[in-house]
Formats: C-alpha cells, structure tokens, sequence
C-alpha cells in the first residue's frame, strides 16, 4: 500500500529516530525536512548572509543548489558536489535555523523540493502533516517534556544540560507558528518511551 507517513514535533522529541527506524521496517525512504532548513542557515552563516534578509537567503540559494538525498541510512544534503551533512547538527546552526525557517518563500521553496520526492516515505518535521502532505494515511506529533529532550540532546553537543534546554525552549517558542499538530494527528508524549516503544506505537498505526 502506497502511504505517506508524517512524523512531526518539537526540537529533539525524536523524529529523526523514530522516522529512521519506522521507516526502515516498512522498507520505505525517510526524509528529514529539517535538514533543508539546516542547510540554508549553515550556508548564511558561510556566506555572511543576515537570516533576517529573506530576498538575499533566496539569492543565496540560487547560486549554491541545494540537494536533499533521503538515503535509508541518513539523509544527506549536498552543495555543488559537496557534502554539507556534518555541518548541520552544530549549536551555531541551532540557533540561526529558526530565523531562517519564518519567511514563507523560503519555506514554500523547502516544501516544493519535499513535494518532488518520489512517494511513498516517512517524512519528519515539523508542517509535514499540515502544511505538506496534508494527503498523508498517517500522522504523528511527537513531544517531551523539555528536560528529558534537553537531556537526551546534551550527549549530542556541547553544553550542559541546562543550557541545551534554553536553547530548545527558545528554538520551539521561535517554531511555533509552523508547529502546530494536524487535527488529524496522533500524540504521542514520549518522556517515558523507549524509542522502541514510540516505534512499535506507530508502526500499529500503519494500514498492513
Ligand atoms: N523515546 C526515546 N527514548 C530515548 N531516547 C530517545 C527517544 N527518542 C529520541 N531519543 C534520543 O534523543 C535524541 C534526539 O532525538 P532525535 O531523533 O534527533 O530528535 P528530533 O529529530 O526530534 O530532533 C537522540 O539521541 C535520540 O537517540
Ligand atoms: N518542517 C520543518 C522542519 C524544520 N523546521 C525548522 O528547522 C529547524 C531544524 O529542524 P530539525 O527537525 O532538524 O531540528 P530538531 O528538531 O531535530 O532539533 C527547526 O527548529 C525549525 O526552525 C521547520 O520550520 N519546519
């Protein structure tokens, strides 16, 4: 059966996990929508390019062509034969990537390259099941309390606990306009779930 499963929510709630693994037992791509919006503040901080300044971030990407790669093992984005994927995950592109995530035309270009990839897949972020693929069979939001993110997100940067969930707090209230649950979505508060519990959770959700 052709699906396409969205799994949206808060900063470091899981969706990559999740997604990876959801997808890889129904043998499907996953797509991690998070990872374009990465590249283009990883590319305005290269460039000295203000994320405030959506016309010159527009220009930006004119010049520099972006692509996202959905390979089953993780997702790649890759700049005119260069792979930027090691440079998205830093605490600098953390804190510029909201800015860059509020302008629309910005966005409407992100969502046309996630409307191109081939169906079906499971696709994280955080409009995936609203703004997207409003079409999809099966929709998710994932949340947590902050702690348990900002303490399960600490072992992947720099700083201690505390200030990993600043920085989310911060991160999810600049978020919040596009991160919204579909009406249609199911929630699911992972704080006390083992991934594979959150896994098997959506998988029954699935149509066999
Ligand atoms: N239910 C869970 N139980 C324990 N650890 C989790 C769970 N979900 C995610 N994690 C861990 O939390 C961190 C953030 O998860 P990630 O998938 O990157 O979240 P997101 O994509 O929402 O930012 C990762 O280290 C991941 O392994
Ligand atoms: N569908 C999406 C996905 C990400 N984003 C933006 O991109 C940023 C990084 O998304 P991400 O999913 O890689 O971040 P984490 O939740 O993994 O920390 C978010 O903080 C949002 O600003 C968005 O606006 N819409």
């Amino acid at each position: 059966m052709l699906v396409i499963v969205t799994i949206d929510g808060v900063a470091a709630s899981g969706k990559s996990s999740v997604a990876a693994r959801v997808a890889q037992q129904l043998n499907l791509p996953f797509v991690s929508s998070g990872l374009l919006y990465r590249a283009v503040a990883r590319l305005a901080l290269k460039h000295d390019v203000p994320t405030q300044d959506q016309e010159a971030l527009l220009r930006l990407l004119d010049s520099h062509a972006l692509e996202l790669r959905p390979y089953a093992q993780g997702n790649e984005v890759w700049c005119e034969g260069e792979d930027l994927t090691h440079e998205l995950h830093t605490a600098e592109v953390d804190a510029a990537v909201s800015r860059v995530a509020q302008h629309s035309q910005l966005r409407a270009w992100v969502n046309e390259q996630l409307r191109a990839l081939p169906e079906p897949f499971v696709v994280e972020g955080r409009d995936m099941g609203t703004a997207v693929f409003p079409q999809a069979s099966v929709k998710f939001y994932l949340t947590a309390s902050a702690r348990v993110r900002a303490e399960r997100r600490a072992g992947e940067r720099t700083g201690d606990v505390d200030a990993v969930e600043a920085a989310l707090r911060e991160r999810d209230r600049h978020d919040a306009a596009q991160s919204r649950p579909a009406p249609d979505a199911l929630l699911l508060d992972t704080s006390n779930l083992s991934l594979d519990e959150v896994v098997s959770c959506i998988l029954k959700a699935v149509p066999a």
